[in-house]
């Protein structure tokens, strides 16, 4: 799926008009339809008591208007408050005149603002994504007035004074909503956690906008959704064995962190990879062949640490970095590793498959000439932190987001910025922002797993890197939501990811 600027959804708007030789108040009705089946879903007539309706001057608040005389008709009781304005849009109008005359509106004013009760429904209609500067005068004062009342509020299409794709100045007016119903496609706003307090649990409803023009149309941020990962894992043939499937090899584990050796062998064994074998430190040989019985096991001559690369012949991809610690020897390793690989294995001529986690991030970051040795399609999967250690840390989201695509097309690699909407870059600029996972993943070792998954996506011969890191963030989060279903979020361990990584990877 993709995700637009809030010009291309406006031309998307038109394009659906043209196409479908609409005018304009009827995909306006649409959307109003959209917003108050959700919301009918949501809110019973007696459970919403007097909804306020708070309805700005263009085709947002045209929306609200749209939207207030379908609940009206559907038994909710609410009245109306206007910002004036000079001028308002021509749907705005006709929705202005079909209002019933039994719904109250009255007009805002500077000593006028609407009485909003801390237990009332508000919905949100001053402003979409029409909005061209930070709110200011009235409507900045209404919106501090409606965050002041601490009421719930249901935003229309954006929480108004929120830009669609662009961040605003720090302290500007911009409502806080519980829930925010959209139409068509996510915005961009919705994914990013600064915005997390304003745009509450938001929800995308179709209205049948043009799908020539969502195909046609250039972004660089797409929304990895259940349709975008269908059948992209390749089903295994029945005369496949295990060579068909690759041979990874994982580096992890140290003294008090074998755990994340476990959890990504676990998690790499789950993902369909032909076979595994793992180096570890000695200490960790008993825990590892006995939690793992499906691996092989390589042992360093360090007893605390990892301080050997083995021959890398034999694999197909390579992961390092859970648990790995962060000691000269073991950054010796990195380096050796991040040069064998870079020479071609195979008659391919391809780079031999990466996957760059945890302490392996670390030491590139306080070692950044190894970044210029990054084999091209390299995995690197940093949370925000080890990001920031990476390249530097983010203004905020937005600086953030043009911090990865830079360090994903300079590198050459695809760089996973770990989140509760997980964005992958590719290095052609693209990002892509994963739809599943839950809070009850933050907890230790959620990172590891998912190194495990990637780890045998990228070791399988059928699929081309790009498509094998979007599936696994896909699967691992989906895994993590069926986990979450029979444990709750606070009782999920990375542990329930593993298991149920099996059914994810069914599903799609
Ligand atoms: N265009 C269409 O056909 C459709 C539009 N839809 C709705 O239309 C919305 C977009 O409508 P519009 O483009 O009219 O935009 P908005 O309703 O979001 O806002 C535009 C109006 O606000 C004014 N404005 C912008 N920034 C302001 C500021 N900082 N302070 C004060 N006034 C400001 C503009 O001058 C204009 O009058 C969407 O968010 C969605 O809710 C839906 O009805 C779907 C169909
Ligand atoms: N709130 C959340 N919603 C969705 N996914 C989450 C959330 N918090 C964490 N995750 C996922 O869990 C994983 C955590 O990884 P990481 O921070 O490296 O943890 P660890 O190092 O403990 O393994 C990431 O894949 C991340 O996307
Ligand atoms: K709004």
């Amino acid at each position: 799926m993709k995700i637009l600027t809030a010009a291309q959804t406006r031309q998307l708007d038109q394009a659906t008009l043209r196409e479908q030789h609409l005018l304009s108040p009827e995909l306006m009705e649409r959307a109003a339809t959209a917003f108050v089946k959700w919301f009918s879903s949501r809110f019973a007539p007696a459970e919403a008591g007097e909804i306020l309706l708070l309805c700005g001057p263009g085709n947002n608040g045209g929306d609200g208007l749209a939207a207030a005389r379908l609940l009206q008709r559907a038994g909710y009781r609410l009245r109306v408050a206007l910002l004036p304005t000079e001028k308002q849009s021509a749907d705005w109008q006709h929705n202005r005149h079909m209002l019933p005359n039994s719904v109250p509106v009255v007009e805002i004013g500077p000593a006028r603002l609407p009485k909003i009760d801390p237990s009332q429904l508000v919905i949100d209609a001053l402003f979409g994504t029409g909005l061209s500067r930070p709110l200011a005068g009235l409507a900045a004062k209404v919106v501090q007035h409606l965050n002041q009342a601490q009421a719930r509020v249901v935003a229309i299409d954006l929480p108004s004074g929120l830009f669609a794709d662009a961040p605003q100045p720090v302290d500007s007016a911009v409502v806080r909503a519980q829930h925010t119903v959209s139409f068509g496609l996510p915005k961009l706003a919705f994914l990013l956690p600064q915005n997390a307090e304003l745009v509450g649990e938001w929800q995308v409803m179709d209205i049948g906008l043009s799908a020539n023009f969502i195909a046609e149309a250039v972004t660089p941020w797409h929304y990895t959704d259940a349709a975008t990962v269908a059948g992209q894992l390749p089903p295994r043939p029945k005369f496949s064995h295990k060579g068909t499937f690759g041979h990874a090899l994982l580096l992890a584990g140290s003294r008090g962190k074998m755990g994340a050796a476990v959890l990504s062998a676990g998690a790499c064994l789950r993902s369909g990879v032909g076979l595994l074998t793992a180096h570890i430190p000695g200490c960790g040989y008993d825990i590892f062949q006995i939690s793992q019985p499906e691996a092989m096991c390589l042992t360093d001559k360090q007893a605390d640490f990892i301080s050997e690369l083995p021959e890398l012949k034999p694999y197909q991809a390579v992961a390092i970095g859970p648990g790995l610690g962060q000691q000269p020897a073991s950054l010796a390793v990195l380096r050796q590793l991040l040069k064998a690989a870079a020479k071609p294995l195979d008659k391919t001529g391809q780079p031999l498959p990466l996957v760059i986690d945890a302490d392996a991030l670390n030491l590139l970051g306080s070692h950044r000439a190894l970044l210029k040795q990054l084999p091209e399609n390299t995995v690197l999967t940093p949370h925000p932190k080890e990001f920031e250690r990476l390249t530097e840390p983010a203004r905020d989201d937005y600086h953030r987001l043009e911090l990865l695509r830079d360090f994903a097309t300079e590198h050459r690699c695809l760089v996973v910025l770990k989140g509760a909407y997980t964005c992958l870059a590719t290095p052609t600029g693209e990002l892509h922002f994963n739809s599943t996972g839950n809070a009850g993943m933050a907890t230790g070792g959620s990172g590891d797993v998912l190194t495990g998954v990637l780890l045998a996506l990228r070791a399988h011969a059928q699929l081309p890197a790009f498509e094998a890191v979007r599936l696994g963030v896909y699967a691992h989060g989906r895994a993590g939501d069926l986990a979450a279903a029979l444990t709750g979020m606070a009782g999920l361990v990375a542990g329930d990811i593993v298991r149920h990584l099996g059914p994810a990877l069914a599903e799609v």
